[in-house]
């Protein structure tokens, strides 16, 4: 369970997120949306331990995800919007993740061949020179491996052709069963087959709160 309870959030002057309170619940497969700065990768953010909040609680699974950073993160499987600049090659990439989080290299492959993502040609490319698309595969392939309780992607589709698209939709709908799954998305449209909840965040607040 991820409780977030009258969390506020200040960069300088600015209030990012403004007293919000949310609980998320094993079976909650939500799709986040709301306008460029309303505050949902601040909110991500907190959950994941790289913020403190202003004031509020933050409890992931009952911890404090600042205080208990390993073991909250142990928990969560996360994709950013942007993929961070990693210099190792694909092979390297995929045993660099098998020891430090107890994964098999098969089930990253297995999920790799889901999105449709061709590794064996690819193994000797440095991560960093693969295409847009291509990365937010790879990065999919090792979260989903991972079979953690919470799944957090942000705009997990920004980058993906209309094929890899229906994919990954397909794939995510097997698993996100009896987890916490939160998306943060801009199509809705795309998202609804998958999702059971709606929650729309402006100027740092939720607005509407909705089963789907
Ligand atoms: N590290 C930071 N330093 C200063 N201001 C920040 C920082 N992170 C976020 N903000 C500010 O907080 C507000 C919310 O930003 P946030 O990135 O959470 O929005 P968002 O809803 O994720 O937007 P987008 O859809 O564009 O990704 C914005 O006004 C942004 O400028």
């Amino acid at each position: 369970m991820i409780e977030i309870h009258n969390v506020s959030k200040k960069f300088g002057n600015a209030l990012s997120l403004d007293n919000l309170s949310l609980t998320f619940k094993k079976d909650d497969c939500i799709a986040l949306m709301g306008p460029n700065g309303a505050g949902k990768t601040t909110l991500i953010r907190l959950i994941l331990g790289y913020y403190h909040p202003n004031s509020g609680t933050v409890l992931v699974n009952g911890l404090n995800p600042i205080q208990e950073r390993i073991r909250v993160l142990q928990n969560i499987s996360f994709v950013p919007q942007l993929p961070p600049p990693i210099k190792l090659n694909l092979d390297e990439l995929i045993s660099y993740a098998c020891k430090s989080t107890k994964i098999e290299k098969n089930a990253i492959l297995h999920f790799a061949k889901e999105m449709e993502f061709d590794l064996e040609p690819n193994l000797n490319k440095s991560f960093f020179k693969l295409s847009g698309g291509m990365k937010q595969k790879m990065l999919i392939a090792i979260s989903l491996a991972r079979q953690s309780d919470i799944i957090i992607y942000d705009e997990p589709t920004a980058n993906l052709d209309p094929k890899a698209r229906d994919n990954f939709h397909r794939l995510l709908k097997n698993e996100t069963r009896s987890k916490i799954a939160l998306f943060v998305t801009h199509r809705l449209d795309e998202m609804k087959e998958l999702v059971n909840r709606q929650i729309y965040m402006d100027l740092g607040k939720v607005l509407t709160d909705e089963p789907l």
